[in-house]
């Protein structure tokens, strides 16, 4: 079995080697490395998994998870860049980060793999979407999508959509989230205590979601069996409707897709200028 490292064990590196180790890998089958001591220790007590320095991570793993903010990759690749070899296989999780702008830092040849995966990954429930880059072959993705596909789904894109999908699923979970938190804030004002408020609002959330990946019906149908003629239903959505809240949801997905366009902006600009 390959031997992962995960670079940066942050929400979205702990979510991976949390979610990898439920499903079946072994801990001495995976590595990471983090800046900060103290999570590192905290880390490797609560899954067992080794701690090390991004140096002996890229000499002893097969797999590289790049998972650092797009605002810290530099120091990283400095780092590493020179021990990356076509042996190994890169993958990114850096929002709006472009697989040539990794490619130019390692040796020529090494396979790039760029993902947008989500948190859910923590619970088995993540989506991904891949793209190879250059020297990226069937078999790199196959690997990686069985990473990933261990974890939750995963949909092969090109690399162009992948901006669009950052905005959409792997932004997505925040704005569910930012959903849920305001509908338990309305239970409050209706004076349910806070504790019966959040069950009633995330079992509704659990069992629309269920519906809507297990029934058959498109979300335009299943709202309107919620929305009886002259019932109460309606009354809110109207509210909905009068607040644009479908306008500013799309407007949110649209903003996220701008500022992953403008993360990658510096890199693709460099790319440009090489002639690569
Ligand atoms: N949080 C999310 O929902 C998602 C995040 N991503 C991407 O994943 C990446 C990480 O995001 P988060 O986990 O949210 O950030 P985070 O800030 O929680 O995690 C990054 C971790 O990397 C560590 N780190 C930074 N430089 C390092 C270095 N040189 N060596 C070792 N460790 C280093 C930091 O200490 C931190 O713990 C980003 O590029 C982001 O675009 C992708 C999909 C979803
Ligand atoms: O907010 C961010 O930049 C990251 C990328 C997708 C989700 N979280």
């Amino acid at each position: 079995m390959s031997t992962i490292a995960v670079l940066g064990a942050g929400k979205i590196g702990e979510s991976l080697l949390s979610g990898l180790l439920n499903a079946g890998y072994s801990p001495e089958n995976l590595l990471f490395t983090e800046r900060y001591q103290q999570r590192a220790e905290e880390l490797t007590k609560r899954y067992g998994v080794r701690a090390t320095d991004p140096p002996t991570a890229a000499r002893q793993a097969d797999v590289l998870v790049v998972s650092v903010k797009p605002q810290d990759i530099e120091p990283l690749l400095d780092e590493v860049g020179e021990l990356v070899t076509p042996d190994k296989l890169v993958v990114t999780l850096c929002a709006g980060l472009p697989t040539s702008m990794f490619e130019r830092r390692f040796t020529s040849g090494t396979p790039v793999v760029r993902v947008m995966p989500n948190t859910p990954m923590l619970v088995g429930e993540a989506m991904s979407a891949v793209s190879g880059g250059t020297h990226a072959t069937e078999s790199h993705l196959d690997l990686v999508e069985g990473m990933l596909g261990s974890v939750g789904r995963v949909v092969r894109i090109p690399e162009d959509q992948q901006d669009a999908v950052t905005a959409l699923s792997g932004s997505g979970p925040a704005y569910f989230f930012y959903l849920v938190e305001a509908m338990i804030d309305a239970g409050i004002l209706l004076g349910l205590p806070r504790s019966v408020a959040a069950e009633l609002v995330v079992q509704s959330a659990v069992g629309s979601a269920t519906m809507l990946r297990e029934g058959e019906g498109h979300p335009v149908i299943m709202r309107e069996g919620v929305t009886s003629p002259a019932g109460t239903t309606i009354s809110g959505v109207r509210e909905l409707e009068k607040h644009g809240v479908r306008a500013a949801l799309i407007d949110a997905v649209e903003a996220a897709h701008s500022r992953s366009v403008e993360l990658g902006a510096k890199h693709r600009q460099e790319t440009d200028s090489d002639g690569a």
